[in-house]
């Protein structure tokens, strides 16, 4: 790992168990801290996620909102949400004059538009037993340095039955070789897709977000470039387990990945697609060509009406 990252990782890494309750408690002040969950068909967990962070904010006052943003479902994860005890927005109900486009970005590029923290934390819905840590663990470094914008988790995220590392493929063969080669300022990152993470809003506002799986890369690379490696840290949250996809679906991520890290490597992609192999119903292979919208949203602040502090919701 070369010195910058090097020295980064050493300086910058920290554990949950460095962030205490009443440390948190002490640091957070008048900082507003909101919880952000996107779901796209996460009936199945979404209530576990919420309750976890509602019994937190109970016990702590550490959290003042829980949102779950809809990604478009077609099951219960809206009522499932709301029954946990979060406050549930579906995407096509938030600026609506923009429309809505498919994909993670899209959501967490809304949530900015319906939530009210100076600090914003992303918790993925599909997370099993999830543990009151991957937010303290988060909110450390953001409320005890100004200095601090970004903070990333890292975890053990083992796929079912598999050791302790046998997850986070997508990163293990994409993310990490693309961020040696393009960005190796960022290879001490231990989890740079990792879906659970915080940032401030002054910094969240201020970038763009692409529609699809390449929103965390995309952030990441942005808050580098626009505020510098030391705005970013991150914290060892343990362990995390949740849905893994199967390997298609995964090709099919990697894909954005790596459009959006020659974006910003190059200047630009054309667009993205990936073509994948399926067998027909005679047991022939048959090519499924898969498009990407490599779009993206403008930096929030620059959407009129919207304000750090309002929420625009309809
Ligand atoms: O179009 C999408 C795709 C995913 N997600 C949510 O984003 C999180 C992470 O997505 P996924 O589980 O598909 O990624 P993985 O964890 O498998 O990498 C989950 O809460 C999904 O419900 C979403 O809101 N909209
Ligand atoms: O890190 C990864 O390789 C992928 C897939 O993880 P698994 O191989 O299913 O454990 O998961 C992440 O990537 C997505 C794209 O950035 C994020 O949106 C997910 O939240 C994150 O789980």
């Amino acid at each position: 790992m070369k010195l910058p990252a090097q020295t980064w990782f050493e300086r910058s890494t920290s554990r949950a168990r460095d962030w205490p309750l009443a440390r948190l408690r002490a640091d957070k002040g008048v900082t507003r801290v909101s919880v952000v969950l996107p779901a796209l068909n996460e009936e199945a967990t979404v209530g576990g996620v919420v309750r976890m962070v509602r019994r937190l904010a109970d016990a702590t006052g550490l959290v003042d909102e829980i949102v779950v943003m809809d990604s478009g479902s077609t099951d219960a994860t809206a009522e499932v949400a709301e029954e946990a005890g979060a406050v549930v927005h579906h995407r096509d109900h938030v600026l609506p004059e923009v429309g809505s486009r498919p994909g993670k970005g899209e959501v967490l590029w809304k949530s900015l538009a319906v939530t009210s923290g100076d600090v914003v934390v992303f918790v993925d819905a599909d997370l099993v037993d999830p543990q009151p840590q991957l937010v303290t663990g988060l909110l450390g470094p953001l409320l005890a340095d100004p200095q601090v914008e970004l903070v990333k988790g890292c975890y053990d995220r083992p796929l079912a039955g598999a050791g302790a590392a046998s997850g986070g493929r997508v990163t293990e063969l994409v993310a990490r070789p693309l961020l040696a080669q393009h960005f190796p300022e960022l290879c001490g990152v231990v989890q740079p897709l990792a879906g659970e993470y915080a940032g401030r809003r002054r910094l969240l506002e201020a970038i763009p977000f692409r529609a699809g799986y390449g929103v965390e890369i995309a952030m990441l690379i942005d808050a580098l470039q626009l505020r510098g490696l030391s705005a970013i840290a991150q914290v060892d949250l343990g362990r995390r387990a949740h849905g893994h996809q199967d390997t298609a679906a995964l090709g099919r991520m990697a894909a954005q990945i790596v459009a959006t890290v020659q974006d910003r490597a190059t200047g630009g992609s054309e667009g993205a697609e990936i073509t994948q192999f399926v067998r027909d119903g005679y047991g022939r292979y048959a090519p499924v060509t898969h498009r990407f919208d490599t779009s993206e949203r403008p930096p929030m602040i620059t959407v009129e009406g919207y304000t750090s502090a309002q929420a625009l919701v309809s």
